[in-house]
């Protein structure tokens, strides 16, 4: 099949299509500044508003191909025969047959074509090409970036569907064009101008006749709103009518098989459907011819070529970069909204037990008791979130299990915290600690005056002194709530000074304590054992 992007013929029309926006292989899109700048910074165009028409849809259905046509209602300046001779091949974007993608990233057609309206204002109208939706090789975000980059940078969007307006393409639509508002600053107007839904190969002329009166009437039916409607079909509704300033519909009739079905075809006329090339005749010039055309705006300005050129840059800018969320698949964000909803129950689980046990009116619990419950009701929660319903599968909702485990262990440092804090004891420590040392010191100083070695007994008393003076910083820190981080500093000292000197202290005399009593029990048990065999000796003489 010839295409339409084959060099010397392309030539020949005075242009050639440019791609403009490059779609990486990393699922990335660049802009060919220099090729752009090129087309837009032309003497005779850089200063004229511009008017940009651009065709998007899903692909494999004949985006390229009437773009074509445009071209040539273009390049003839809209003259009465501007569809050509009967034999002429179709020229101009690349378009093929075949299943697999053709068109990739953005195109626009070299040639700016300069054109008077009705007012004798000059613009400079600017078409361009799109890769298609939905193909196999691109990402649901790829998807919508080229859409959105498209309807924020053209005056006339091109909604390209085939056969009829269905549920799903308003999704789609609705899905695209937020991901297109997100990027745009709410500057309080409508974000987009002119959508103009295209059905191709529509075949119930008998319900709603071919062309924009019959399009009208679907595109009524389909975007109605009323009462009766579930509020989530109301809302995309809602949400398509309030992006776009105007919307219509045009319904095109099948072009026949040669141009559906057979390889050979190359666009030529004379094997297109009549009925084809007559709605061709209405639908190309309602797009472009002068009073037709539709300026770019963008923010209540009209747009310059050179502007364009800036607008272009910033807008792929802000889809390279991580600001804007991820448009994801609907199983996807499904499942992840599934996902979430069992993390959250399971955890509100878990802490309603927990409070239950350890809440704020609840006494204090013992450390190993509370880290016994906590393994029960967290095996509880994540036996909750396993059983729950979910969609994506086990794999996808591990690391939502991974990410509920570790909330679940946050949370339960909390609750362990707060316990504590309800030991009177170990929340006296402090103060203890201090006084403590206050007192020892105290009577170590008394014992080195007593045999006369002042320095040292003074030295003890200074350390007294820094105890008591620490005793009572903390005492007003902690009644007044201010110098918060001093009394932590305290607490922090005190904790150092009971875990190394005075615990072991404690725990070994505490030992050596035992292991008399001990000695003094088994001494006592000997001895009275002695004396058993004794008394059974005297028993056994007598
Ligand atoms: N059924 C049908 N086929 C069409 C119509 N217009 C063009 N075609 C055929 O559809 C095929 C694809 O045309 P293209 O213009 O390359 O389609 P595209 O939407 O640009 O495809 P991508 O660039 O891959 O997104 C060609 O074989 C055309 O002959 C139409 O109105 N109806
Ligand atoms: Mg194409």
């Amino acid at each position: 099949m010839p295409e339409g992007g084959d060099g010397n013929k392309v030539d020949r029309m005075g242009g050639r299509p440019v791609q403009v926006v490059v779609s990486k292989n990393d699922h990335s899109f660049e802009l060919d500044e220099e090729a752009l700048a090129e087309i837009l910074l032309q003497d005779h165009v850089k200063d004229k508003t511009v008017v940009v028409v651009s065709v998007a849809g899903a692909f494999r259905k004949g985006k390229s191909f009437l773009l074509d046509f445009f071209l040539r209602y273009m390049i003839t300046q809209g003259r009465q025969d501007w569809m050509g001779n009967e034999e002429e091949p179709l020229q101009g974007f690349s378009w093929r047959g075949g299943s697999e993608r053709d068109t990739t990233g953005i195109l626009i057609w070299s040639e700016v074509f300069v054109t008077d309206l009705p007012n004798g204002e000059q613009v400079a109208v600017i078409l361009m090409d799109t890769q298609g939706a939905f193909d196999s090789e691109s990402t649901v975000r790829d998807c919508a970036t080229v859409f959105a980059l498209s309807t924020m940078l053209s005056s006339v969007q091109i909604y390209n569907l085939l056969h009829n307006i269905q549920e799903d393409d308003l999704q789609h639509l609705q899905l695209f064009t937020e991901y297109g508002r997100l990027a745009l600053e709410d500057a309080g107007h409508t974000p987009f101008q002119k959508l103009q839904f295209l059905v191709r190969d529509w075949s119930f002329p008998y319900e709603a006749d071919y062309g924009d009166k019959g399009g009208e009437i679907i595109l009524n039916r389909r975007l109605q709103i009323s009462n009766k409607q579930h509020p989530e079909l109301q809302s995309l509704r809602k949400h398509i009518r309030s992006c776009f300033s105007g919307i219509s519909c045009f319904l095109m009739p099948h072009p026949g098989l040669k141009v559906a079905t057979n390889p050979e075809f190359d666009g030529k006329l004379s094997d297109i459907e009549t009925d084809f090339k007559k709605q061709l005749q209405k639908l190309v010039p309602m797009m472009l011819a002068p009073e037709n055309l539709v300026v770019k705006e963008i923010g209540g300005q009209r747009v310059k070529a050179k502007e364009l050129l800036q607008y272009f840059k910033s807008y792929l800018e802000i889809y390279k970069g991580d600001e804007l969320p991820e448009p994801k698949s609907m199983l996807v964000a499904t499942a992840e909204a599934n996902n979430l909803a069992a993390v959250a129950a399971a955890r509100e689980t878990y802490t309603m037990l927990m409070e239950g046990i350890c809440g704020g009116a609840k006494p204090y619990l013992s450390t190993a008791h509370l880290e016994a419950e906590h393994g029960r009701i967290k095996d509880k929660a994540l036996t909750q979130f396993i059983n729950k319903r979910k969609m994506g599968g086990e794999s996808f909702s591990e690391s939502y299990k991974q990410k509920l485990d570790k909330e679940l262990e946050d949370l339960y440092g909390q609750f362990k915290m707060h316990n504590e804090s309800k030991n009177i004891f170990k929340a006296a420590r402090t103060p203890a600690v201090f006084f403590a040392t206050a007192v020892i010191f105290y009577i170590l100083s008394g014992i080195f005056g007593l045999i006369g070695i002042y320095s040292l007994a003074n030295l003890c008393n200074l350390v007294m002194g820094v105890a008591m003076l620490s005793f009572g910083v903390w005492a007003y820190v902690r009644y007044s709530g201010e110098m918060r981080e001093i009394g932590a500093y305290l607490d922090e000292v005190a904790n150092l000074l009971w875990d190394n000197v005075m615990k072991p202290t404690y725990q070994q005399f505490l030992e050596m304590g035992l292991q008399q009593a001990a000695l003094q029990a088994t001494e006592a048990a000997i001895s009275s054992g002695n004396s058993t065999v004794q008394s059974n000796g005297k028993l056994k003489q007598s």
